[in-house]
């Protein structure tokens, strides 16, 4: 569904990436995590086409732009439009008639446990709630590939669990393929397929990726439980601090 190839990027002649690669099937939940100013935001940034590259190709078989759902951390709500018009806007501007966009509109603001909000403005909505309604703008479209960048940072743990599973059980029930990066190894593995590690900058590249036996549908609480969790964790903070302080913080760990 997506194939980022060998992508190299740089910030005029400050050096991100050299050679990173990643790729999403259907109904595949990928995280892209890292060290902290590796450059994973860049590259989502060049997968959605807001980042330019030097080298590497980007491949969206099948997909249209309209099939590409982007979701980043500040949502973009209009503040002068309410939770329903707010949905019903992006329907409007694909081209959908009024009408069924407020109707689609309505279906997914429900889906997401906002029955009751659709009339508030944003202003009159908590932190989860906006986020919700983001993520209903964004679905309402329909998008066959997710993009997010940390989209659920700045919600506190419990909103952030709900939220969380809302978009997995949309995920496995389209089968929806994501990216998302994230800082938060546990929630990588608890949400994803595959996870990709991200190495150390100036010219990261994928250090490594790990695919996570956690059958679906998933539980994220239950999925934390599982036996393959914790040596994922382990495995994956090790390497997160080799790809930070290099292989010499390993021999001292072990
Ligand atoms: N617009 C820009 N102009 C110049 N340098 C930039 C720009 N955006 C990011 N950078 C630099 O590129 C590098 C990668 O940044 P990026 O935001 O992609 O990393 P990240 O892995 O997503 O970081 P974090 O985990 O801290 O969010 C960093 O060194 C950052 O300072």
């Amino acid at each position: 569904m997506l194939r980022a190839n060998n992508i190299t990027l740089s910030y005029g002649n400050v050096p991100v990436l050299a050679g990173a690669s990643v790729s999403v099937e259907a109904g595949q939940f990928v995280s892209l995590v890292g060290p902290s100013g590796s450059g994973k935001s860049s590259l989502l940034r060049a997968i959605m086409g807001l980042q330019e590259t030097t080298a590497g190709t980007i491949e969206t078989s099948g997909l249209k732009q309209t099939d590409i759902g982007i979701l980043f951390q500040d949502d973009a709500l209009l503040p002068w439009r309410t939770a329903l018009e707010n949905v019903a806007l992006g329907l409007r501007l694909r081209g959908d008639d009024p009408r069924h966009a407020l109707e689609q509109a309505e279906v997914w603001l429900e889906r997401l446990g906002l029955t009751g909000l659709c009339g508030r403005f944003p202003r009159e909505l908590s932190g989860g709630q906006r986020k919700r309604v983001a993520l209903a703008q964004v679905l309402a479209l329909r998008p066959r590939l997710l993009l997010m960048d940390e989209p659920f940072a700045s919600l506190d743990a419990i909103v952030r669990a709900r939220v969380t599973q809302d978009v997995v059980d949309l995920v496995e029930g389209e089968r929806i393929g994501v990216l998302l990066v994230t800082h938060d190894l546990e929630e990588a593995i608890a949400l994803s397929d595959v996870v990709y590690l991200l190495s150390n900058g100036p010219r990261a590249h994928i250090a490594s990726h790990y695919s996570i036996p956690i059958p679906r549908p998933r539980n994220l609480v239950k999925a934390r439980s599982h036996p393959a969790f914790a040596p994922l964790y382990e495995r994956l903070w090790s390497d997160l601090s080799e790809v930070v302080d290099g292989p010499r913080r390993l021999g001292v760990a072990a």
